[in-house]
């Protein structure tokens, strides 16, 4: 069958759903198609390993509602882009032409090199969240590998849900590669009182599957039978049809200011998506919810004509049990950090500096200061690090 749209999106994450909302808004007349590979329409993503497991969130409070401004054709991908003849290809035969497109198609997880017959779930989407909430009732034991973003907030998920969690990551710490070491470290400590196995320092090498579960193998030699495993491994950006289409692509979509591929009728936002960001000076891609709805949303209105520069710093948040935290900018624990604690390791800011500016800052369980932290990193500096502390008060 051939579609016929002014704009159409290639992608149902949280970047496509913003994208057609602000084109309708726009546009109100305009014929908007969604090409989504999931079953599922757009959802907020965070709650998956967040809300979902708190009762916060239902499967059906996460859901966009999307349908109500574009047409949706879920379950499909778009295996080819042709772009003098406006027209996109999907993997059941259908084509889609338009006038306009947008490239959201995100990120693809990072694999283990086994499967565990089918009982692995890299998680990403909410049909993993659904396999994960089946497997993991209490008194199951599930390892968690990737001490990451996904990693982290799952075991603390996890434990919440009354599992036995086993946590299993190359790194030091938990998040270390983000966070300053001490802060790392007392994650570590702090997940382990919860009842949490870290297993700082090893990967997962192997896992075979037998009649009750899994049995890992770590990098170490060590084995590790379990019920369950789930994966947080980091992501890799979707980019095979910006690729197969001959657009300009880097570490990402090369996108202009207003987030325009090298294609004048073709957008992209979201995690695949590469744009110049000023007030760090650098090619950025990011991996966030905030990103991709923002991007999303200002994609859509540069589609529909408007000419603004996208330059919203990163932002992002986590919970980790009763933790809490936003950061805005780079979390690179690789640059100079100077740590202000009102309460160590419970309440205080982190900002992370290279060559005299500000380039991240860490609000932990510290509330209402974002827009401080944003001002802070557009300022041109130089920053001596001892006079940054008390910069960012630590009570609203
Ligand atoms: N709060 C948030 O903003 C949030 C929450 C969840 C997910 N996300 C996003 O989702 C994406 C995926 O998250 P993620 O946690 O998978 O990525 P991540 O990059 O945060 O973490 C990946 C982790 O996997 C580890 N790892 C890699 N290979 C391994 C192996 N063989 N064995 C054991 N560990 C291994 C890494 O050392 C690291 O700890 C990211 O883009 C992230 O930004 C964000």
């Amino acid at each position: 069958m051939e579609h016929d749209y002014d704009y159409l999106i290639i992608g149902g994450g949280m970047a496509g759903d913003a994208a057609a909302r602000a084109i309708r808004d726009a546009e109100p007349a305009a014929r908007i198609g969604l090409v989504g590979a999931e079953g599922d329409p757009p959802y907020k993503r965070p709650p998956l390993s967040k809300g979902l497991w708190k009762g916060d969130e239902t499967p059906a409070s996460i859901d966009l509602d999307t349908a109500a401004h574009a047409t949706l054709h879920l379950g499909r991908r778009v295996r080819r882009l042709d772009r003098a003849a406006r027209r996109a290809g999907d993997d059941r035969g259908d084509g889609y032409r338009y006038r306009r497109l947008l490239l959201a198609t995100g990120a693809t997880p990072r694999r283990l090199p086994f499967d565990g017959d089918g009982r692995v779930i890299h998680f990403r989407t909410l049909a993993d969240y659904r396999r994960l909430r089946d497997q993991a009732v209490a008194g199951t034991h599930v390892a968690v590998v990737g001490g990451g973003f996904i990693g982290s907030e799952l075991a603390a998920a996890l434990c919440g849900a009354g599992c036995r969690v086993s946590l299993v990551f190359p790194g030091a710490s938990i998040g270390s590669g983000r966070y300053p070491s001490a802060l790392a470290a007392f994650l570590d400590d702090y997940y382990r009182a919860r009842g949490v196995e870290v297993l700082a320092g090893a990967k997962v090498v192997d896992g075979r599957a037998g009649e009750a579960g899994v049995e890992l193998t770590l990098s170490d030699g060590r084995r590790l039978p379990v019920d369950t495993v789930v994966a947080g491994l980091g992501v890799t950006p979707d980019l095979a049809l910006a690729e197969q289409a001959g657009l300009v692509v880097g570490d990402g979509v090369e996108v202009d200011a207003q987030l325009r591929t090298s294609d004048p009728a073709i957008w992209a936002a979201g995690d695949l998506a590469a744009f110049f960001n000023p007030a760090l000076g650098r090619r950025l891609r990011v991996e966030h919810e905030d990103a991709a709805v923002g991007m999303g949303a200002h994609a859509g209105r540069c589609m529909a004509g408007a000419e603004e520069a996208y330059a919203t710093l990163p932002y992002f948040y986590s919970d980790l049990f009763d933790l809490g935290y936003e950061a805005v900018g780079l979390l690179d624990a690789r640059l100079q950090t100077v740590e202000d604690w009102s309460e160590p390791h419970r309440k205080g800011v982190v900002y992370y500096l290279d060559a005299g500016r500000v380039r991240g800052v860490l609000l932990w369980n510290v509330w209402g200061q974002v827009d401080a932290a944003r001002a802070l990193i557009a300022e041109p500096g130089p920053f001596v690090a001892d006079a940054l502390r008390g910069r960012i008060p630590h009570d609203g």
